[in-house]
């Protein structure tokens, strides 16, 4: 769909992915390239395949929180495919998204990233995890709408366009931004749909319901939204709308850029 969301079909762990286009299982072989300094941990950076950027080589001022790289996501744990809590895009859609910083940083916001490109392995863990018993992040994540229901309910995409390397899920940090409060894994879980004084602390402006929460309060439009919350979504919109980013109507996060360079093909190089 152009407006990036998912397939409607039932979900299927043999959805076309591959790199090239050419292969239905095989990965992005990284290309020779110089060696990547050292990440956050000091651990050091695969090379970005052909035609991707990280983030930070582009634009450094834009926040990331990688949630599937972390156990603080719907499944509790990190993710297959995130090996590392990095940043992957296409050149152009990093391009545009820094654009939409430049907007917003002039009205005293930044953005801040939960996940950008996706590889299909990625997709294919969710999708066993939706089929299995594990219920650990219900409660915060989809307190009221069945597991084996978010793929058919259009909360999560089996393929994603995520995977093509052109969408982004993503918020709005005021600024001067406090630090993203750690996510410490005994805390009690707060439904995502709770107000903002009482979910989840991020240190995001209230967009009305946490990150991947998966409920009908997490559509964009949805009603019963305070005032603060929808102007904070329409702004996010707008903002998103000066890099040519458009919106999915069932999670106010998530964006993918019109005239993506790879519309028909999912990658599953892993995020390192
Ligand atoms: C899972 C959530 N972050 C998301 O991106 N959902 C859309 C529908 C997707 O997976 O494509
Ligand atoms: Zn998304």
């Amino acid at each position: 769909a152009s407006c990036g969301g998912p397939a409607r079909s039932a979900p299927s762990a043999r959805a076309s992915h591959s790199a090239t286009g050419s292969s239905p299982t095989s990965g992005v072989s990284p290309p020779a390239a110089e060696p990547s300094p050292p990440g956050p941990s000091g651990a050091s950076l695969a090379p970005v395949p052909p035609g991707f950027v990280a983030l930070p080589d582009v634009d450094p001022s834009i926040l990331t929180d990688i949630r599937y790289a972390t156990a603080h996501n719907f499944v509790g744990r990190p993710v297959a495919g995130y090996r590392q809590p990095r940043c992957l895009l296409a050149r152009q859609a990093a391009e545009a998204l820094h654009r939409v910083q430049t907007a917003a940083l002039a009205r005293g916001y930044s953005l801040k990233v939960y996940d950008c490109y996706r590889p299909q392995q990625a997709v294919d863990d969710f999708i066993r995890w939706a089929g299995d018993r594990d219920q650990r992040m219900k409660a915060e994540f989809y307190p009221e709408v069945d597991k084996s229901a978010l793929f058919d309910e259009g909360y999560i995409g089996g393929p994603t366009a995520h995977s093509r390397g052109s969408t982004v899920d993503l918020t709005l940090v005021a600024a001067p931004h406090g630090d993203q409060p750690s996510y410490p894994p005994d805390r009690p879980l707060v439904a995502c749909t709770a107000p903002a004084g009482q979910r989840f602390p991020d240190n995001s402006i209230d967009m009305g319901t946490g990150f991947d929460c998966f409920d009908p309060l997490a559509h964009t439009a949805a009603p019963g939204l305070s005032t603060v919350a929808r102007d904070n979504r329409a702004l996010l919109t707008r903002l998103m709308a000066t890099g040519g980013f458009a919106n999915y109507p069932k999670e106010w996060w998530h964006y993918t850029l019109g005239g993506e360079p790879f519309p028909r093909t999912y990658f599953d190089f892993p995020v390192e």
